[in-house]
């Protein structure tokens, strides 16, 4: 049997009833019985390694529903070259930006998309700081889906922008930032104009909690002591905190990792309620960064994410644009891995929370890195040295011996 269910009030509502938010405007996680369902860890392991090796504890009835461009079995990169330049003991990267469209909302989107199939949706939509609308633009194409995604004008990567817009979504650009094209997106799914596929959709959110499933899956069933997340909207430290916890409960793993949450200096309510104590965050009204995917002012996931690292034991800390840029910079030149700038932000947040003594360099830490480089081509080339021009071959020679 499965459910939705308030985090606030734990009021409960059918699986298949179309709600976004509690009647106590509470947030709704999908709960299970694990009682009912049987699953073990050896079957799993018989399975391709993706998002549906999982279909038992996903929230999908019938598998011919499923809308699927084979997405999740991500690489989990164990980073000798970092551990090196850092002084850490073991350190992996878990690369999201190797999934079909290039970052880790494709592991939502074809948990949520296949559920619109399953309700029989004919239009879905979305406010998008680029990813999202990308990945729901391709999700909703193969099920044959209307699409429409709001975008802050401007302010959305060039590769993301292409993607939307070549899968063939309806894409719109509003002049304001991406919080106000949520609250639009919202009023017309209230409406019941669209499907709503942000965050706010926590059947979305099962798919990306197969993150925290494949760590454990990947490293043998053993827990690392902490996971390093960026952080925007904040659905998704949430849902891998979920995934980790689900297969604590159904035995699969004995401990639980702290859940560590990077922001952006500009756009850091999270952090900034973390500071003080607090559940509840003071939205920005401004947000800035040049990691547009995590500029953010008013995330929606906001109370489960603070939820994630109190519970944890995590920490939450901001970085600057250029400890952004510096950590994309060191982790494609050491290990070959190339992130966009909001990705690199979990290493950047490393990095700093070694010097500051909140990580001990001997944990064993997975930081996730959640979308592909190319994405952003413009920051890459905005953060690197000129290229070289040379007019001959001697010039040429001349270069390599110097
Ligand atoms: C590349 C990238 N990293 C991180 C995030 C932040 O994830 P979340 O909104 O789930 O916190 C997003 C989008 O929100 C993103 O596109
Ligand atoms: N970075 C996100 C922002 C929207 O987050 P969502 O998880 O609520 O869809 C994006 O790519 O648009």
């Amino acid at each position: 049997m499965i459910y939705q269910r308030c985090i606030e009030c734990g009021k409960t509502y059918e699986d298949d009833e179309i709600v976004y938010r509690c009647e106590c405007n509470g947030l709704l996680e999908i709960v299970y019985d694990f009682d009912k369902i049987e699953v073990d860890k050896e079957k799993f392991k018989n399975r391709v390694f993706s998002v549906w090796r999982y279909f038992e504890l996903l929230p999908i009835k019938n598998r011919e529903k499923i809308i699927s461009l084979k997405e999740g079995g991500t690489p989990l990169y164990r980073c000798r070259n970092l551990e090196e330049e850092l002084g850490v003991k073991e350190l992996y990267v878990k690369n999201e930006g190797a999934n079909p469209t290039g970052s880790f909302k494709d592991r939502g989107m074809t948990v949520g998309v296949s559920k619109a199939n399953e309700l029989n949706i004919k239009v879905v939509g979305c406010a998008s700081t680029g990813n999202t609308s990308a990945s729901l633009a391709a999700y909703s194409a193969r099920a044959k889906m209307k699409c429409l995604v709001l975008l802050p004008k401007g302010k959305v990567a060039l590769g993301k922008l292409a993607q939307a817009m070549i899968y063939g979504a309806k894409v719109v650009e509003i002049d304001g930032n991406f919080d106000k094209a949520l609250d639009m997106v919202n009023e017309l799914a209230k409406e019941g104009l669209i499907y709503l596929l942000n965050s706010i959709n926590p059947f979305r959110l099962e798919g990306q909690k197969t993150i925290g499933y494949e760590i454990a899956d990947e490293l043998n069933w053993e827990v690392p002591d902490r996971v390093i997340v960026p952080v925007g909207n904040a659905g998704n430290i949430s849902a891998i905190w979920k995934g980790f916890k689900e297969f604590y409960e159904l035995g699969f793993i004995n401990e639980l990792p702290k859940m560590t949450g990077i922001q952006a200096e500009g756009a850091k309510p999270i952090v900034e309620a973390f500071k003080k104590g607090k559940r509840e965050i003071e939205p920005y009204e401004n947000p800035e960064t040049i990691a547009t995917a995590i500029r953010i002012g008013k995330p929606v996931n906001a109370k489960k994410a603070l939820n994630a690292i109190y519970e944890s034991n995590g920490y939450a800390e901001s970085v600057s644009d250029e400890e952004i840029i510096k950590a994309q910079k060191l982790l494609a030149r050491k290990e070959g891995i190339f992130v966009e700038p909001a990705s690199a932000s979990s290493i950047a947040g490393l990095i700093k929370l070694l010097d500051e003594g909140v990580i001990d360099r001997s944990e064993r830490i997975v930081c996730i890195t959640t979308g592909h480089g190319l994405k952003d081509p413009d920051a890459a080339i905005r953060a690197c040295e000129e290229t070289i021009k040379v007019k001959s071959l001697d010039e040429l020679k001349k270069l390599l011996s110097s």
